[in-house]
């Protein structure tokens, strides 16, 4: 049974839906990522699971107590979930330790308890040993690590994360996605998580929710959605990849080699389906279809190459060698998956 569902919410500034319709069902101690590009309404869809924001359609619940519709809105610190923020929001003049243990000293919480408990989520976040610091004097990855353990001490049903790693450098980045994937397995808590960065969405959570334009396009594993993306629009959003026009529908297929050969032997005919081709699934061979070369991209173990077929359509794939802009080579397609057009 899920323990957090959206059902049907919408969000309306004037005339404009911000959020439209969105339905989710959570489990319990799942890593959810809310995933998609800037002002598609991943933040305002937090903000009302967090309570900052009223509902104008739809019901939100967690563990069968109605949280929110248009009639009903229980206040944020009444629903027992905790945000993370991309800008930290620490006190400046209190210690790591006071930062982290602030909801436990409002609570009245004082003395040995209060330091044990505070102590404990430091220690989830490996910062037991800079509990006197002041936050001036710590990294910025340090600080969002006392960020968590703020919201770790509440103990809260829900966490709920707001780019937390925008702020920080590309190798602080993906050592905090770790951290994140650390802490939310001994928390135990059901985390959802605000990013327009699919990388940092498919490295951490269980499912993903992808939105455009305020509206769900896909909610599926990041497996499913790389392998299996329900739209073109998903298709182009998630991973590297061609998306190929071809003549029959195709939608919801798995594509072999030679029904790929077939398609593309045929393109010349009118465009009913599409097929996303991801670079990994196309190889260079002695015998196969036409292309040539038109970009290139070293990375290190390997080149990354975009030609063109016979009809100017392009894939990408990669390959150990060099090859020259204008240099004709064959390819195999191995694997393809059906599109709409
Ligand atoms: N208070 C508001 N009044 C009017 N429009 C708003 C308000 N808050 C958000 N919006 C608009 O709603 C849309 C969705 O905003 P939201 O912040 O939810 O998007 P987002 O997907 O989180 O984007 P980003 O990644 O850039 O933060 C945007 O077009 C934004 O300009």
């Amino acid at each position: 049974m899920a323990q957090l569902t959206l059902e049907n919410i919408s969000k309306h500034y004037g005339e404009h839906a911000v959020v439209d319709d969105i339905s989710l069902a959570i489990e319990k101690g799942q890593f959810v990522a809310l995933l998609g590009p800037s002002g598609c309404g991943k933040t305002t869809t937090l903000r009302m699971i967090a309570g900052f924001e009223q509902l104008d359609q739809g019901r939100i619940v967690l563990n069968d107590r109605l949280l929110a519709s248009p009639q009903q809105h229980i206040a944020p610190e009444q629903r027992n979930m905790s945000m993370v923020f991309q800008s930290y929001a620490l006190w400046p003049h209190k210690t790591v330790l006071d930062n982290a243990g602030y909801a436990l000293a409002l609570r009245g919480l004082r003395g040995q308890p209060y330091r044990d408990q505070v102590f404990a989520a430091l220690e989830a976040v490996n910062l037991g040993h800079l509990a006197d610091r002041f936050p001036q004097a710590l990294s910025g990855g340090q600080r969002q690590r006392v960020a968590l353990a703020r919201c770790l001490v509440s103990h809260p049903d829900v966490v709920l994360l707001d780019e937390p790693l925008a702020n920080l450098d590309v190798h602080l980045r993906a050592a905090m996605e770790t951290t994140f994937r650390d802490f939310h397995a001994r928390t135990g808590a059901t985390f959802i998580y605000v990013t327009h960065d699919q990388a940092e969405a498919m490295a951490m959570a269980d499912r993903i929710a992808v939105m455009n334009h305020g509206r769900l396009e896909q909610w599926d594993t990041p497996e499913n959605l790389y392998r299996r993306p329900a739209s073109r629009w998903v298709a182009t959003f998630i991973g590297k990849g061609a998306v190929l026009d071809v003549p029959n529908h195709v939608h919801g297929k798995n594509l072999r080699s030679d029904d790929i050969l077939n398609l593309l032997s045929n393109s010349g005919a009118m465009h009913r389906g599409a097929m996303l081709v991801r670079p990994e699934h196309v190889s260079v061979v002695d015998e196969g279809i036409d292309v040539t070369v038109q970009h290139r991209v070293y990375k290190g173990e390997r080149y990354q190459y975009m030609a063109n077929l016979a009809d100017g359509q392009s894939v990408t794939f990669y390959h150990p060698r060099l090859l020259e802009h204008g240099q004709a080579v064959q390819v195999q397609i191995e694997h393809a998956w059906g599109l709409d057009l």
